[in-house]
């Protein structure tokens, strides 16, 4: 998809903090150089890449095409990478060393070709973010609010690590910059197929009068990724795990999303007020009383692949889990006891990202479901409607319905009612972090997150940490689907491992 249709115009400099880490690589930096092919970057932009490692200008530019040849969405060809290096710089420095953000400010004081607004993106730690921040401010790169040349500060998630830490950092954050400068970035928020739920719940007629606990039999939602610990990630990941990295801030992003009520506008207020709403509703299902509400895995060692416990700089007796599968209930009106089920894992069997509405079966059964391979037919009971909205990769949205097989009997089959983005336009999706970035450049915050709905996010894993109090990960097997015992957690149904 072109972003001609939007472009940024106001002059920046972009200094990336953690810009020889593995977010840099492989999203931060292809996304910037797919802007700027596609002319939607100022035409005055320079981007410095701050890190502790050695490299001077053209060795970070060499890193840095190698990135792009490897990760770009658009080709990576010489002619114009060599353009794009000439906006890069790179400044070493320690983030720890006030020294370091001092010669940075030294560089917009002494180089007049530098844009003197900034956008500061801190993909590091989050446990580094606040020091970072004060440091920056200190040597005077934070510009005050509300003027030009102005600064913005998109901070990378997870923010914090649990609800204590994420009060304190949005709190020592308010001493430095104005809320109106912090972008808090959560990337499944840039993802096409993402935004497209609240389109396609409200732009239509017939789906939501049924998107209720009348209707809904549960739902599921499912980020599996086949990766282990991308090269340098193990020591942050270790540290992190995945219900941090992936449950508090995109799976429930999705979830409230697909649950929360129309919003009475779409501006970033209206969406933000009705997801806090279904954050605050939002707890471990306590329906089930004698069953775990969570499943924690970490994957075993396979043929050809360590176990996370080998993986570098993982500590050999890791008890991080690497997987979880989660019971929810959000309590209220529309969905009071209609379980909520999520998971996610590295090392799963396939890459991707779905979420599964699955409505009640008809009351009264007058057909039966027919299931045939070759001359051989099995009878079952109707089977259920589910409506699947497929965030990654085949982007789409179907619907399960079941039609009446041709025959001489009056039997039914499951048949699909499909769409696909790539059916439908002949356009290739644009990369999330694409978006976010041109939006940040544009001073549009409606895609980031509010630093009360990123506490609620904290708040219901603190919940979620409190009921599975003890639990350790149990091993899985590379490649597969996760460890079994989450399997019964979400018995009587399924997962939907076969998509
Ligand atoms: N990787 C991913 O797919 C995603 C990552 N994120 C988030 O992005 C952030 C960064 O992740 P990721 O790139 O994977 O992490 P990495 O561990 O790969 O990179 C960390 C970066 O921080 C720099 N760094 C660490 N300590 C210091 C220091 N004391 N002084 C200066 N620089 C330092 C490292 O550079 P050097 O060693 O050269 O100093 C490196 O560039 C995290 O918050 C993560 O949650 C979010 C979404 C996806
Ligand atoms: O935020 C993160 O997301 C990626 C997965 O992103 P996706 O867009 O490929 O679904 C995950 O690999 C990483 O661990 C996590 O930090």
């Amino acid at each position: 998809m072109s972003l001609m249709e939007v472009k940024a115009n106001e002059p920046v400099t972009f200094v990336i903090f953690g810009a020889t880490g593995d977010l840099t690589r492989r999203k931060l930096l292809p996304a910037l150089y797919t802007l700027f092919r596609e002319r939607a970057l100022p035409e005055q932009f320079t981007i410095i890449g701050f890190a502790r490692r050695e490299y001077d200008n053209e060795e970070f530019c060499e890193l840095m095409g190698a990135a792009l040849r490897e990760h770009s969405r658009l080709p990576a060809d010489d002619a114009s990478l060599k353009e794009f290096c000439s906006h890069l710089l790179y400044h070493r420095g320690d983030l720890s060393d006030p020294a370091a953000f001092q010669s940075l400010n030294d560089r917009f004081t002494n180089d007049s070709t530098l844009p003197a607004n900034r956008l500061l993106y801190l993909s590091i730690s989050s446990d580094m973010v606040d020091q970072t921040v004060h440091f920056a401010h200190n040597a005077g790169l934070i510009t005050p609010a509300n003027q030009t040349p102005w600064t913005r500060v998109i901070i990378e998630k997870p923010f914090g690590r649990d609800l204590e830490t994420a009060k304190a950092l949005n709190q020592n954050l308010l001493a430095y910059l104005a809320e109106s400068q912090i972008y808090r970035i959560d990337h499944y928020l840039g993802k096409e197929t993402v935004q497209n739920i609240l389109s396609f719940r409200f732009a239509n007629t017939i789906f939501e009068p049924v998107f209720n606990r009348t209707y809904v039999d549960h739902i599921q939602i499912t980020a599996a990724e086949t990766v282990g610990m991308e090269s340098g990630r193990g020591a942050f990941y270790d540290r992190t795990g995945a219900l941090r990295d992936m449950v508090a801030n995109h799976l429930f992003q999705l979830l409230c999303l697909v649950t929360m009520e129309p919003p009475d506008g779409l501006n970033a207020a209206a969406i933000r007020a009705e997801k806090m709403k279904i954050l605050h509703a939002l707890q471990p299902a306590a329906s089930m009383q004698n069953r775990p509400g969570g499943v924690f895995g970490q994957y075993a060692k396979g043929d050809d692949i360590n176990a996370f416990r080998e993986e570098d700089r993982v500590s050999p007796d890791s008890q991080t889990e690497t997987f979880v599968a989660l019971r929810m209930e959000i309590n209220n009106w529309r969905w009071a006891g209609v379980p909520i089920y999520l998971r996610t894992g590295k090392r799963m069997s396939k890459k991707t990202t779905e979420i599964a509405v699955q409505f009640r079966i008809p009351a009264m059964q007058l057909f039966q479901h027919v299931a045939c391979e070759g001359d051989v037919c099995d009878l079952t009971g109707v089977k259920p409607n589910t409506l699947i909205f497929r965030i990654q990769p085949d982007e789409g949205i179907f619907l399960q319905v079941s039609a009446k097989r041709p025959s001489m009997q009056l039997v039914v089959e499951s048949v699909d009612m499909d769409f696909s983005y790539s059916g439908k336009w002949d356009k290739e999706l644009p990369e999330a972090y694409e978006r976010l970035l041109l939006d940040a450049l544009r001073g549009d915050p409606t895609l980031f997150t509010r630093s009360d709905e990123v506490e609620s996010e904290w708040q219901v894993i603190d919940a979620i940490w409190k009921a599975t109090e003890g639990q350790k990960p149990v091993d899985y097997a590379p490649g597969s689907w996760g460890p079994t015992d989450a399997d019964q957690l979400i018995a009587p149904f399924s997962w939907r491992n076969e998509q």
